[in-house]
């Protein structure tokens, strides 16, 4: 199995925990999102086995019901240029709003993480879900959802158009010669469009993967078309394995429609183990995971795709509240799965809760029976890879231990790192620099001029 074909593994790196109450458990650690033991610690057992990413989620707004992790944590290129010095292989992921951020900024950024890990890089696109996060950045208004993703798409063609500033090899640094530069190969972007205005050329040099890998999160049909034409990646959270199947099979319709191989846009869905060596101790697992969920924080939970709407003010065991215009400028991706449940089931508050504000699911048993799972997803077409969360704190490194030698030992997942960049895990080509792309079409256009093909 080529490696473009093979499992993919990610691991979401999520400090206190994932969840309201996850950081009540007696082994979470208080201070865990900004502790940066911790960080090096799960991702030095991320690159033990042989995962292809660890991955650092961001949003740019909170107030005291926010999740514990999210209300003091590391800044993502921050915290991913630390762990770039002490991993050698691993792809570093970290998410960045186009909507409160300059393109240029970003792009220079990406590029210097890029060359500080060798090729490690990735960026997960996300437009901002989260009205309040306007206060922060000088607005009155957070920008409309599908203006949102037109701005995303700019945006992306703004920073890959600064990424290829520099053509490969231009700093020649010829002493002898006096040439540091090589004429000709540095160029100006000159963009102009409906939101940004961006000359260029960046101050930095082409990086290894030319470009970083390119993730995505949102869902929405806008969010689905943005992924299918810009990104290498995306992101899911599975509820079922046919919902995953359907999600993943829509991805590659739209990806070959918008004129791109689809086997070069990886679907991960998002889901967490719980491993144990008898069904005993799976249970009790089980039973301990869902002893940190309360419906407080399943409310909460729901409540975040919701412009972290309050929940709490309605009645649990009422129908689900009328909907509201403006949710759906929100998680829209979220939000319509959760809608169309609660119209097609007919569910109350409480149920709608229960099923939908919740870290992620989970697989659960036996390392081999968990191992069982990802395989039968994987094979039948439900996902390209996973990306994991810690279900309960421990669970990863006996994931990493019990779990992967099975996958290795089925062929179905790398024994060891046969490329040092990110691309390189995924299979991916480096993009051609335009510039040197466009001297090659040019200088093919003349051949065949020169030489008509015989009639
Ligand atoms: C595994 C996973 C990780 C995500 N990480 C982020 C993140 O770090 N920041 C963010 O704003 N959205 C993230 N999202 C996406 C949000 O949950 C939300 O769906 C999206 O921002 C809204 O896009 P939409 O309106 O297109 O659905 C993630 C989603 C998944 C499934």
């Amino acid at each position: 199995m080529g490696v473009k074909n093979g499992l993919k593994l990610g691991f979401i790196l999520h400090g206190v925990g994932r969840g309201w109450d996850s950081w009540r458990h007696p082994e979470a650690v208080i201070d865990g999102s900004t502790n940066i033991d911790l960080y090096v610690k799960q991702a030095k057992i991320a690159e033990k086995g042989k995962f292809d990413f660890v991955f650092v989620a961001d949003s740019l707004h909170i107030d005291e019901r926010s999740m514990p992790h999210y209300l003091s944590r590391f800044e993502p290129a921050t915290i991913l240029s630390a762990l770039a010095m002490v991993t050698q292989h691993i792809g570093l992921v970290g998410t960045f709003s186009v909507s409160y951020t300059e393109p240029f900024n970003l792009a220079r950024q990406f590029a210097s993480l890029d060359k500080l890990s060798r090729g490690r890089a990735g960026w997960n696109v996300v437009t901002s879900w989260l009205e309040g996060t306007a206060a922060n950045f000088s607005r009155d208004h957070h920008i409309g959802h599908g203006e949102r993703y037109r701005l995303a798409n700019e945006y992306v063609q703004v920073v890959k158009g600064l990424w290829d500033s520099y053509e490969p090899g231009a700093i020649v640094g010829d002493k002898q010669g006096g040439v540091f530069l090589k004429p000709g190969t540095l160029h100006q972007l000159n963009h102009k469009g409906e939101f940004f205005s961006v000359r260029g050329p960046l101050n930095l040099d082409r990086m290894p993967q030319g470009h970083p890998v390119l993730f995505q999160a949102g869902n929405s049909d806008d969010g689905r078309a943005f992924a299918a034409a810009n990104a290498d990646a995306i992101f899911s959270l599975p509820r079922n394995k046919e919902a995953a199947f359907a999600y993943r099979a829509d991805l590659r319709e739209r990806t070959a429609a918008a004129g791109r191989d689809p086997d070069t846009l990886f679907v991960f869905g998002g889901i967490s183990t719980i491993v144990g060596s008898t069904r005993e101790e799976v249970q009790r697992l089980s039973a301990e995971r869902n002893s940190y969920a309360s419906i407080e924080g399943a409310l909460l939970s729901l409540g975040q795709s919701f412009n972290d709407y309050d929940f709490s003010q309605h009645d649990l065991d009422a129908p689900f509240p009328a909907v509201k215009e403006e949710w759906l400028s929100s998680s829209q991706g979220n939000v319509k799965t959760v809608l169309a449940a609660v119209e097609q089931d007919k569910l109350t508050l409480r149920e709608t809760a229960l099923r939908f504000g919740k870290p992620m699911d989970s697989f659960e048993g036996s390392p081999e029976e968990v191992a069982d799972q990802l395989q039968d997803w994987f094979e039948s077409g439900a996902v390209d890879g996973f990306m994991l969360g810690e279900s309960l704190p421990g669970q990863f490194e006996i994931f990493v231990e019990q779990v992967v030698p099975i996958l290795q030992a089925r062929g179905l997942f790398r024994s060891d790192y046969s490329s040092d960049t990110l691309r390189g895990h995924l299979g991916l080509a480096v993009p051609e620099n335009r510039y040197v792309a466009q001297r090659h079409n040019a200088a093919e256009t003349d051949v065949a001029r020169k030489e008509p093909a015989n009639a």
